[in-house]
């Protein structure tokens, strides 16, 4: 089955093309990862397919229905952790979490409350005004919304930031046990290391057009996805594109 399929899928903000006819197709169970330079339609892509915005031409279906025509319908059935989004300040994440559940129509919102934070290592903090957590804590609550309602497709904007070493290693465990369960990832990253080690699928985006896909793990031995990257977006030195380590 086909969690994701665009046709054509195109973005214009004036004279500036952010998307050019995308043609994206990723499967039930993937754990897809979008590269792509800064400003190569990375977010863009992410936005359409969650319904925030339209395209200015093109379709798409993201697990079967259209995100333009039904984008309220599309956003029930999926998680969303956009890049650098926090809980209010003024709400705790008890509270956020609670104000999600019920949005989401959840039952059992404080079990899944307590599960989740306690995956995610944040029980000692449910009760704590966000305005004093980290940003790490911030965005372990965040985490915690985009998968508490069991979604079967999530889409997330660098889902590693501001981490420490220690929770990034469980995230990433995490992540990888969604998909084996039969879940879908969409991941937007800049770390090309990180998508190596997670991704099943891999898209290069650049300046809009999507230049290849490919199975991280099939790529010939002595080739790493970092240099599928560059000589796929242009042949730069690997120093230009960070890893999660720097
Ligand atoms: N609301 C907007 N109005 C005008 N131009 C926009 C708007 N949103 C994005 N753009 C432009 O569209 C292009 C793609 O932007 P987008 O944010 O999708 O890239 P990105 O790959 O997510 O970038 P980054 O890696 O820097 O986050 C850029 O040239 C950007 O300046």
């Amino acid at each position: 089955m086909t969690a994701i399929d665009t046709t054509d899928l195109r973005m214009e903000f004036g004279d500036v093309t952010a998307l050019e006819d995308l043609n994206l197709t990723v499967d039930d169970g993937e754990l897809f990862g979008l590269l792509g330079p800064n400003g190569s339609g990375k977010t863009t892509t992410i936005e359409i397919l969650t319904g925030q915005r339209r395209p200015t031409s093109g379709s798409a279906t993201v697990l079967g229905v259209d995100p333009v025509e039904r984008p309220l319908d599309v956003r029930s059935r999926i998680g969303i952790l956009p890049e650098r989004e926090d809980p209010p300040s003024f709400l705790t994440p008890r509270e956020y979490l609670e104000f999600a559940a019920e949005i989401r129509g959840l039952e059992d919102a404080q079990d899944r409350i307590g599960e989740w934070a306690a995956k995610l290592s944040f029980e000692d903090k449910l009760d704590t005004l966000a305005t004093n957590l980290s940003e790490g804590e911030r965005q372990r609550v965040m985490l915690a919304q985009a998968f508490f309602h069991e979604p079967s497709l999530v889409f997330i904007d660098e889902p590693l930031v501001n981490l420490d070493p220690i929770l990034q290693e469980e995230v990433k465990d995490h992540l990888q046990a969604y998909c084996e369960a039969g879940n879908t990832l969409f991941l937007s990253t800049h770390f090309v290391d990180v998508a190596e080690e997670l991704c099943t699928q891999v898209g290069i985006l650049r300046a809009g057009q999507l230049l290849g896909t490919t199975d991280p793990r099939t790529l010939e031995s002595e080739q790493s996805l970092l240099e599928y990257f560059l000589s796929t977006v242009e042949g730069d030195k690997p120093e230009a594109v960070p890893t999660i380590g720097r």
